[in-house]
């Protein structure tokens, strides 16, 4: 099982950019996490495709798109033009999840899919086949350093037997609220992949704090 740690830069210091891409270069951290919000789907703006487009230049590491838009169909080559390895849309924001998924993969990127709190894991039932990622909220999404949902550790084992049953290989990833005090127990529950905002950029050392989830 792969234990990836996937640094979100909604918490770095928005006017030091470079150095956020510096600490996790030097780290074992090996995917970038960015939160690009709309305003709309949740109720905060943070940043968009030029962001996108200069850490592709700042570093090789996997870029991990979290897009919280509406119809985020409408950006999909944009994206893939900026950099993205991975590109996660949520289930709540796409009416026609289906082809998003497949256009998503159609432009050379992994399709990710997220669930909000509210949102059962059966909404992925009939897309399991198509998705290479499914990320669980375990924060209501919007805001960085937000308090972990206990019940989410159900859900995320809840996703691993939908997976194992549709025979995917599609990898979990857990986003929001993770520390050093549940990351181990976010792993033991099935997730792959786990995203720390807070915890690492909030840290007096984000290196290692990072190496520490990692350890967990
Ligand atoms: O998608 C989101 C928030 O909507 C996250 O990726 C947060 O940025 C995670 O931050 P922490 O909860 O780890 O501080
Ligand atoms: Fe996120």
């Amino acid at each position: 099982m792969p234990r990836i740690i996937s640094p979100s830069f909604l918490s770095a210091d928005f006017l030091h950019l470079g150095d956020a891409a510096r600490t996790v270069n030097d780290s074992r951290a090996e995917w970038f996490h960015l939160d690009v919000m709309d305003g709309v789907f949740v109720p905060n703006i943070s940043f968009g495709l030029p962001v996108v487009s200069a850490l592709r230049k700042a570093t090789d590491k996997v870029l991990d798109v979290h897009l919280m838009i509406v119809q985020p169909e409408r950006y999909v080559a944009d994206f893939k033009a900026a950099g993205a390895d991975y590109l996660t849309v949520h289930v709540e924001a796409s009416t026609h999840l289906h082809r998003t998924l497949q256009s998503i993969r159609d432009a050379g990127m992994r399709a990710g899919v997220a669930l909000n709190p509210h949102t059962p894991v059966s909404a992925i039932e009939e897309v399991a086949a198509l998705t290479d990622m499914v990320l669980i909220m375990s924060v209501n999404p919007g805001f960085g350093g937000q308090r972990f949902i206990a019940s989410s550790l159900d859900k995320v084992s809840r996703a691993k037997d939908l997976l194992l049953r549709k025979n995917s290989p599609a990898l979990i990833q857990v986003d929001g609220g993770v520390n050093a005090d549940n990351a181990a127990q976010i792993f033991a529950a099935g997730a792959d992949v786990l995203v720390a905002g807070n915890a690492v950029f909030g840290a007096e050392d984000p290196v290692a704090a990072i190496q520490q989830l990692i350890e967990a």
